[in-house]
């Protein structure tokens, strides 16, 4: 079939179309590969191994389409039922509520998916071979390469959200999560994926006329609560609003609108990963705490904290993050640090003011870390050539995106960066996100 030529396909693929598929990889974005007549075609809620009957959801692109599974043919033994009905396979792929992606997946076998993620990332975009060393197995190490969060396993990794984001029906005002791949709200009956808190305030299948947005918030040390965010109304909802977080038993304020991980424990899972991956740099005498060391994309300041716990009392350390109700959190929760200075600014104009700082400055920034922690998009060409210039001794990335993690990981490579770390978090249990944490330093 490989020779087969474009005029021999058989008719284009149109929305609608039902087809079979094996099912061959995965990509970024939890859907899985397969091909037909040549073309990708991305297909969701299968699992590669797997013999589907998929269902066209997209096919304008001339280079690959869309699917969604309506049908297994023959299933991998990874398969389990979804862990949210309104999720299942056996509704109608329009009708399946969205953010559980990989719901239907052994937990074990969805972080080995996301390895994959990761390594091919790594590998096409940031010219970085994981390789095993001498004696251990490539495959093994790329199976645990992505860690659990503690307590997952048990619970089957569901319950763990205390952040969830509902959506009223524009037409009918009912409240639920949109369908997955589209704007449509579905009704449900229960969030498996939120915490016990989240689901007891969830208002699903009310009518909410007016409102456009729900979220629900479950603080560790607060009462749970609804933010409403209305229909035309620009301000975020609960930006005003101040909660309080436990991360293991040291307290942190935030806005109960601004930026928490969703995980119960996903703050303690990157709190620990930056302060050991911060205090391996100490051992190694690579780590000056009193050099120009930065927070950037600091949010409430939860790793300029966990660089103190591994850097010590007298550590200098500027957080950088452009929400201003961030930065009085952050300024709050570092009260403790006399070196601690907190900042509302964008990063990358931040960064061009320090390029045009005067030497000694310059000097104490190239001596310094700088742990980052930006949105999806990742830190982006610009911020990375900044940094490159700035040339600080260390860079700790901790990334959502895989692949803006590789993107920037190529031009700190080509900027003499060399990669010395990397691990990866599974604190998204049925969903194709995880996060992970990357170490430079400069050669
Ligand atoms: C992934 S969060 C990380 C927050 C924090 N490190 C934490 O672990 O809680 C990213 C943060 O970057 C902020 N942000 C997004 N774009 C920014 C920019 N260009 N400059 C500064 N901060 C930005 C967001 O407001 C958000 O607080």
């Amino acid at each position: 079939m490989e020779h087969m030529s474009a005029a021999a396909h058989s008719a284009p693929l149109a929305v609608g179309d039902t087809i079979e598929l094996e099912v061959t990889g995965i990509a970024h974005g939890g859907v899985s590969v397969a091909r037909h007549d040549g073309r990708v075609v991305f297909v969701a809620d299968a699992i590669p191994g797997e013999r589907v009957r998929a269902r066209i959801t997209e096919a304008r692109k001339k280079s690959f389409a869309r699917a969604a599974v309506v049908e297994v043919l023959q299933d991998s033994p990874d398969r389990r039922a979804h862990v949210w009905a309104e999720a299942d396979v056996s509704r109608d792929p329009d009708h399946r509520a969205g953010g559980a992606e990989f719901g239907h997946i052994a937990l074990e076998r969805q972080r080995s998916l996301k390895a994959e993620v990761l390594a091919d990332a790594m590998r096409r975009f940031g010219g970085v071979e994981l390789a095993a060393e001498d004696g251990d197995e490539l495959a093994g190490l790329l199976a645990e390469l992505v860690e659990p969060a503690p307590g997952d396993d048990a619970s089957g990794g569901t319950g763990y959200r205390t952040r969830v984001r509902l959506h009223v029906d524009p037409e009918t005002g009912t409240v639920g999560p949109y369908a997955a791949r589209s704007r449509r709200v579905i009704p449900v009956s229960s969030l498996p994926l939120a915490s016990a808190e989240v689901n007891m305030i969830a208002p699903l299948g009310d009518a909410m006329p007016g409102v456009a947005t729900v979220d629900l918030v479950a603080p560790a040390a607060d009462d749970p609560r609804m933010l409403l965010g209305l229909v035309g109304e620009k301000t975020r909802a609960g930006a005003g609003d101040t909660i309080r977080e436990l991360v293991e038993d040291r307290g942190f304020l935030v806005r109960a609108g601004g930026f928490w991980q969703v995980h119960r424990d996903a703050p303690a899972v990157l709190f620990t990963a930056v302060r050991d991956a911060i205090a391996e740099l100490v051992d190694d005498d690579r780590f000056d705490p009193a050099a120009g060391n930065l927070d950037l994309y600091g949010g409430a300041g939860l790793l300029a904290a966990a660089m103190a716990e591994a850097a010590g009392p007298g550590l200098k350390v500027t957080t950088v993050e452009s929400e201003a109700g961030a930065t009085d959190d952050a300024a709050e929760n570092l009260s403790g640090l006399v070196g601690a200075l907190a900042l509302t600014a964008r990063v990358d104009r931040h960064l061009a003011e320090l390029l045009r700082a005067a030497q000694p400055v310059r000097d104490r920034l190239r001596r310094g870390t700088v742990v980052l922690d930006p949105p999806r998009s990742g830190a982006g060409g610009g911020v990375t050539a900044q940094l490159a210039e700035l040339s600080p001794a260390n860079i700790v990335y901790v990334a959502c995106d895989p692949v803006a993690l590789a993107r920037d990981t190529k031009s700190l490579r080509e900027a003499g960066y060399e990669l010395t770390g990397l691990r990866a978090f599974d604190i998204f249990p049925h969903t194709h996100h995880f996060e992970s944490l990357a170490v430079f330093q400069r050669a």
